[in-house]
C-alpha cells in the first residue's frame, strides 16, 4: 500500500515507520515538510497515496498556550491542507487526535459522540484539526489517543525516569485521570486498522486508566529506584495550559470493531524492558 506519514520523525511516527515497513512509505516532517506552509499538500498529492496517516502536529501543550496562533497554523490549517490533498487523490486520511479535546468534567469514559470542549489552546487546535479533517476528506478516520509515550522522543515516562535519578522525592498531580498509551501499541493498532474501513472518530488507548501520580508511581516502581512519589494537586503545580481533570476514553467502539488494546501496565512494562537497548543505541 502507498502510505504517506506526516510527523514521521516524531514519537508515534517513528513507531509507525517500523510497523508499516512492508509498505511503500513517503515520510514527511520538518524541516522539509511544514504544515504551516500553504503548499505543503503538494508533496502528498505527488505521492498519490492510498492512505495518509497524519501524525505531525505542534504537541507542546504549554507552548501552544503561549503561542496559540502557531498551534492553529500547524494543527488546524495544516490539517486542512493535508485533508484536501488526501481528498484530491482519493486517499483515506487517518488523523491522530487527542483526549485534550474534552474539558474533563465527565465522570465516565468519553465515547466518540460526546461533545468536545477543549480547555487549552493545544486542545482547541486539535479539535479544529478534527473538524477540518472530517469536513475536507470524506474518507477520514480520526484516531483519538492519549498520554502517549514511546521509545523515541520526549515524554512523561522519560521525564519521570530522569527526575527519579536526580531528586530525592518526586511530586506528581493526583487529580488528573487518563489513559497512558505506549506509542508502539498505538502504531500496531493503526496498522491493523488499515485493513478495516472504519470512518469517523475512534478512541484508541491502552486499556485501563490512572492518574499521573499512579502512572509515575508505577514507572518508579518498575525502574527499581526507591524514590518516593508524593501526590499533589494541579493547584500545587501551576502550568500555562489547563489539562482536563478526567479524560478517560471509552474503548467500546474499538471493541465493536473487533479489536482490543493491552492494558497500560502491560504497555509500560514492555516499554521499560525495551528502553535500555534504545537508550544505549542513541547514546
Ligand atoms: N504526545 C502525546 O501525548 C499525544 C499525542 N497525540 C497526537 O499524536 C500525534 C503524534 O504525537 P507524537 O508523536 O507524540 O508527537 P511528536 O511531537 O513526537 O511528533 C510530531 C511531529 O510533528 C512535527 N511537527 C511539528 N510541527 C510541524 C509542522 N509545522 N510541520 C510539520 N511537522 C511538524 C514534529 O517536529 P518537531 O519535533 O521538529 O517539532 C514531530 O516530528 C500528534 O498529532 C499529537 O497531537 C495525541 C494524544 C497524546
Ligand atoms: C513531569 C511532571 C509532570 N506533572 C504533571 C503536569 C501535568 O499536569 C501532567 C502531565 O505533564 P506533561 O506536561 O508531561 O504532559 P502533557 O504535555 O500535558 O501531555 C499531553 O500531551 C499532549 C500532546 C496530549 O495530547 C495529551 O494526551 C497528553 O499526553 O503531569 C507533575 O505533576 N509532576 C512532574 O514531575
Amino acid at each position: 500500500m502507498r502510505i504517506v506519514i506526516t510527523g514521521a520523525q516524531g514519537q508515534l511516527g517513528t513507531d509507525l515507520r517500523q510497523v508499516l515497513q512492508g509498505h511503500q512509505l513517503t515520510l514527511l516532517d520538518l524541516p522539509t515538510f511544514d504544515l504551516t506552509h500553504q503548499d505543503c499538500g503538494r508533496v502528498i498529492v505527488e505521492a498519490v497515496p492510498e492512505v495518509v496517516i497524519h501524525a505531525g502536529a505542534h504537541t507542546d501543550v504549554d507552548g501552544a498556550e503561549r503561542n496559540p496562533a502557531l498551534a492553529m497554523a500547524a494543527n488546524a490549517e495544516g490539517t486542512e491542507r493535508v485533508a484536501r490533498a488526501a481528498a484530491l487523490v482519493g486517499a483515506r486520511l487517518i488523523y491522530i487526535s487527542t483526549d485534550y479535546v474534552f474539558d474533563g468534567r465527565g465522570t465516565r469514559p468519553y465515547v466518540e459522540t460526546d461533545p468536545t470542549n477543549p480547555v487549552s489552546a493545544y486542545g482547541e487546535s486539535k479539535r479544529a484539526g478534527e473538524q477540518r479533517a472530517l469536513a475536507c476528506c470524506e474518507n477520514t478516520l480520526v484516531v483519538r489517543t492519549a498520554w502517549l509515550y514511546g521509545l523515541h522522543g520526549r515524554n512523561f515516562v522519560k521525564t519521570i525516569l530522569q527526575l527519579a535519578s536526580e531528586r530525592p522525592c518526586l511530586k506528581v498531580v493526583a487529580d488528573q485521570r487518563g489513559c497512558p498509551t505506549f506509542s508502539g501499541d498505538l502504531a500496531g493498532m493503526i496498522g491493523k486498522l488499515l485493513a478495516h474501513s472504519a470512518r469517523g472518530v475512534l478512541h484508541v488507548t491502552n486499556a485501563g486508566d490512572c492518574t499521573w501520580h499512579e502512572f509515575a508511581t508505577e514507572i518508579v516502581r518498575l525502574s527499581g529506584r526507591p524514590v518516593p512519589v508524593e501526590a499533589i494537586t494541579t493547584a500545587d503545580m501551576p502550568r500555562p495550559a489547563k489539562r482536563p481533570a478526567y479524560s478517560v476514553l471509552s474503548a467500546d467502539r474499538l471493541h465493536h470493531l473487533g479489536f482490543t488494546m493491552p492494558s497500560w501496565q502491560d504497555g509500560l512494562q514492555r516499554f521499560m524492558k525495551a528502553l535500555p537497548a534504545v537508550s544505549s543505541a542513541v547514546s
